[in-house]
């Protein structure tokens, strides 16, 4: 499997059926791998429409979202799946199964093998704090649990790219805190990750890169320092305001 080297959105525009504007209107857009890159704006922005169709599940009305190869290849179909991981903003696991069934059914799903999918998860389990309630089901558990089994989930198949759907929202302190250190770990190791988020702060501590988006737009990118250097801040949330305004969005 040759190594990626970048995501490359051309001109993309996204109208949903019925709808009387685009939801995503000309985004033109490359992200490197090894990214930490942040996707932020208001409700209603476009954030999840554009992980979406960057990770497949949803057709753009016209333009291209395309994944290079360092060696210049295009990653397609099931090679491309196998690279991918999403976390949902919903929680996409089985309340009535344990953490561990969970990975069992979603690391099949990959094509796991089962030893495989037994280490994987044990690793996981431990990392993600989940080995005391690795056999309990998961319907029973607190939010900060339930994202931890989302996150695990999301990547049960070590993807090489990582989507996230506010991975940190409706959590507490200490699973903010856990996530985003092994979110770290995993950029570290070689994971790209692109993420949504409203927490101001948090981005600006994690993010090596950000686009900002608002009426399906991107207002601005760039690398999170030159970012709000060239807009005279050094505070994420003054320029998050100063770029999308203070009217409410519905
Ligand atoms: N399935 C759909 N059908 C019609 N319109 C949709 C659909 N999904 C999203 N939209 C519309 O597209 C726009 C962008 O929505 P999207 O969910 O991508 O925004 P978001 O930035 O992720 O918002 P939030 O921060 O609230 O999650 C919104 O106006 C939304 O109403």
């Amino acid at each position: 499997m040759s190594e990626i080297s970048h995501v490359d959105i051309l001109d993309m525009h996204k109208r949903y059926p019925g709808a009387m504007e685009d939801s995503l209107s000309q985004i033109n857009m490359k992200i490197p791998a090894g990214r930490k890159f942040g996707l932020l704006g208001p409700n209603g922005a476009g954030k999840t429409s554009l992980i979406s169709i960057m990770c497949g599940f949803l057709e753009p009305s016209s333009g291209s979202v395309t994944y290079y190869t360092k060696d210049k290849r295009e990653l397609e179909g099931r090679a491309l799946k196998n690279v991918i991981g999403f976390v949902p903003q919903e929680y996409a696991l089985y309340g009535e199964l344990s953490p561990r069934q969970n990975l069992e059914y979603f690391g099949a799903l990959y094509n796991m093998r089962k030893g495989e999918i037994n280490k994987r998860s044990e690793e996981l389990l431990v990392i993600l704090g989940l080995s005391e309630v690795a056999d309990k089901p998961c319907g029973s558990f607190s939010g900060g649990m339930k994202r931890r089994v989302n996150l695990a989930i999301g990547i049960i198949h070590s993807p090489k790219i990582l989507f996230l759907d506010e991975p940190t929202v409706g959590v507490d302190v200490q699973s903010k805190h856990a996530i985003i250190r092994f979110l770290n770990q995993l950029n570290i190791e070689g994971t790209t990750i692109i993420y949504t988020s409203h927490h101001m702060n948090e981005a600006q501590e994690f993010c090596d890169e950000l686009a900002l988006i608002d009426h399906g737009k991107v207002m601005a990118k760039g690398m999170t320092t030159d970012l709000l250097a060239q807009h005279g801040t050094d505070d994420l949330h003054t320029l998050f305001i100063n770029l999308t305004g203070e009217e409410y969005r519905n």
